[in-house]
């Protein structure tokens, strides 16, 4: 359990993930300021200490790159969570939400899904955590999803991986996946790759020019692809270590 208390303490004594969210709304702090959040009262023109903002990773790549299977492995080695974008639009099929349809029509015809529902599933994730360390895998995948991810949410990635692999890899690996996902098929498969070619490029820039994009070569085994993945999460090791308060 939280408390906030700062310039906006007066009105504010104790939050929940789920209170921290509306205060959120109610005073527009985004998920970053929410972390930001000071655990004790301070005294009078006295700051407190400030908690830290989550460790955010990006997980770019093709499809079929081999994202999820990596994301798996250092999540057993650095604890971190994973959100997997695709997994989170796939719960909502299932479950037969209101936009279930919708994004079951998209997925099998390889387009990518408004981002503001997918941008507001990973908003309920990260903030109904305990975790302050995530791994995002498969997002943004585009411009408009960056876009409003920093928007909606207002937090910037750490790190951003990128798999990088070739297509025809990724086509048998997507065909030989034997998950009965709706889009493992030849025709979905043609058409993800398009969009991820147009839509997921400028992204990827995006980060490079940031310096924040560490490119795998994403042609091997998995462990030899793992191996060129552990020394970009070294440096980081000492955040990652430290855990935080549930929110
Ligand atoms: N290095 C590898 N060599 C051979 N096969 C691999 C490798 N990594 C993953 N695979 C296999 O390729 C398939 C796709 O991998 P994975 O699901 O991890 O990709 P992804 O990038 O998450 O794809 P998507 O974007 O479609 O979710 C899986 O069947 C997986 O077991
Ligand atoms: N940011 C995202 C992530 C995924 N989708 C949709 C479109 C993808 O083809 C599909 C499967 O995702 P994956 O499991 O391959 O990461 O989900 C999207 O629209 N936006
Ligand atoms: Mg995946």
């Amino acid at each position: 359990m939280w408390r906030r208390v700062a310039s906006l303490s007066r009105t504010i004594s104790s939050s929940s993930s789920r209170s921290l969210s509306r205060n959120q709304a109610a005073f527009g702090l985004s998920i970053r300021e929410s972390y930001a959040t000071e655990i004790s009262k301070p005294e009078e023109g006295v700051l407190p200490p400030k908690e830290k903002a989550p460790f955010i990773t990006f997980v770019l790549g093709g499809p079929g790159s081999g994202k999820g299977t990596q994301c798996e492995k250092i999540v057993e080695t650095f604890g971190l969570t994973h959100l997997s974008a695709g997994d989170l639009l796939r719960r909502e099929i299932a479950m037969h939400t209101k936009n279930g349809a919708m994004i079951l029509n998209l997925i099998k015809d390889g387009k990518i899904v408004p981002s503001e529902v997918t941008v507001k599933l990973l908003q309920k994730e990260l903030e109904s955590s305990n975790s302050s360390k995530f791994l995002i895998d498969g997002f943004p995948r585009t411009e408009e999803n960056r876009v409003a991810f920093e928007r909606i949410v207002g937090a910037d990635p750490d790190v951003v991986l990128f798999f990088d692999c070739p297509e025809e890899e990724m086509v048998k690996r997507v065909l030989n996946r034997n998950q009965g996902r709706v889009d493992d098929n030849i025709t979905t498969m043609k058409k993800r790759l398009k969009i991820f070619e147009a839509l997921n490029r400028p992204v990827i820039d995006y980060y490079k020019n940031k310096g924040k994009l560490y490119t795998i070569n994403a042609i091997g085994t998995v462990d030899d692809i793992f191996k060129q993945v552990l020394p970009i999460f070294t440096p980081f090791q000492e955040q990652l270590k430290q855990s935080r308060h549930a929110m």
